[in-house]
């Protein structure tokens, strides 16, 4: 069945799922860029979404297509607090992700990731819903292994600058396990690599967006160190198929363990410098002008940047048949449509 909302006719058609598998599903960091993305989804696949974000770091416009829409809540609410929802489902992304953002606050970092998971582990207990953790790669630190695989227990520094974050995200796996092992509590684990797209947020300082806006303002790309550090790129949609995938994965005849981490992200590894490249090329035919010279600035490399960074997603295959499909190229001309659109009418 099509559904539309009663007061607005120009909100998004969506499916509207029969009671028995519709579910109620909480998103906290639903504001944000991952966040936004996947309650898009959810919406549309029919179920009814309870968005909590506190607005540190998210967007009110990410949702804006959805205000009025009869499946869709929202809730201004910092996690670090407790709340009681009736839910089926939680997936829990607040915190903030860019290295800008979870350094300028870090002990509200630690708090989220602590405080906050313990919370939402806490109503998933008392409500008898799954749990979905939304991890990093971060938690591997700098990997002296790569690719890295699930049980590479990685390489990380409690007091260098992206403790708040790394650690803060071990202990909230290490918070979600035993919630899972003692009260039995069903959750996942998602270890989520560099992933890109729109809405993301234009000021968060990470790689992509900064040298798409860089390149599209026909700014100097901001290269960190000699531009030879790697990172594997996964584009936003299919990050939410694999969210998705696992959260509603089950151990099946197979037994297998779906409460142990999965990473989620791209298997082909590029360096900054040959993104750099990349983006440029992008940029230009996007805007139908040949910039042959664009312009690299060095700049220092920051304290405790991972060298390399790869997932082995041989666990994700096996478990979700996840694959990433999107070619870099092809998820790049998406995002540098969406900035420049946004310059086109100001608002960047
Ligand atoms: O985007 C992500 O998924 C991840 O982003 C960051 O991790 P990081 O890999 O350091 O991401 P970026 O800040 O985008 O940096 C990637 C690389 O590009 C470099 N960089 C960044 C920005 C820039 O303008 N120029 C540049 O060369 C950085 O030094 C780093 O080597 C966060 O710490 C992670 O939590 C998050 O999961």
């Amino acid at each position: 069945m099509i559904q539309h909302s009663r007061s607005a006719s120009w909100l998004p058609a969506t499916r509207r799922l029969p009671e028995p598998e519709r579910k109620r599903i909480l998103v906290t960091g639903g504001a944000g860029f991952v966040g936004s993305h996947l309650v898009d989804r959810l919406l549309l696949m029919g179920h009814d979404v309870i968005v909590m974000d506190s607005f540190l770091t998210g967007a009110r416009s990410n949702l804006e297509q959805w205000e009025g829409h009869r499946s869709f809540e929202l809730l201004r609410h910092d996690v670090i607090e407790p709340i009681l929802v009736e839910v089926d489902q939680i997936y829990h992304l607040a915190c903030p992700a860019s290295p800008r953002h979870y350094q300028a606050n870090p002990i509200k970092t630690l708090k989220t990731n602590f405080l906050g998971t313990s919370n939402m582990l806490g109503l998933a207990k008392r409500t008898k819903s799954t749990l979905l953790l939304a991890s990093t790669s971060e938690v591997y630190g700098d990997p002296q292994i790569n690719p890295q695989r699930e049980d590479y227990c990685g390489n990380t520094s409690c007091v260098g600058p992206r403790a708040a974050y790394d650690e803060g995200k071990r202990v909230a796996e290490t918070l979600t396990n035993e919630y899972m092992k003692k009260d039995g509590v069903d959750t996942r684990i998602a270890r989520i690599f560099n992933t890109y797209g729109p809405r993301m947020h234009a000021a968060d300082g990470r790689v992509v967006s900064n040298f798409v806006i860089q390149a599209l303002k026909g700014l100097p790309l901001t290269v960190y160190g000699d531009g030879i550090q790697t990172r594997s790129f996964c584009f936003i949609h299919d990050l939410i198929d694999g969210l998705i995938a696992l959260m509603n994965v089950h151990p099946g005849e197979e037994g297998k363990d779906i409460h142990f981490p999965v990473n989620l992200g791209s298997s082909f590894e590029f360096t900054i410098a040959e993104l750099a490249t990349i983006v440029a090329e992008v940029v230009d035919e996007l805007l139908a002008e040949e910039r042959p010279n664009t312009e690299i600035r060095y700049l220092p490399l920051p304290i405790d940047d991972p060298k390399q960074r790869r997932p082995d997603t041989t666990r994700a295959e096996g478990l979700i048949g996840w694959n990433p499909r999107w070619k870099l190229k092809d998820g790049l001309r998406e995002m540098a449509a969406y900035y420049h659109a946004r310059i086109l009418d100001g608002s960047l």
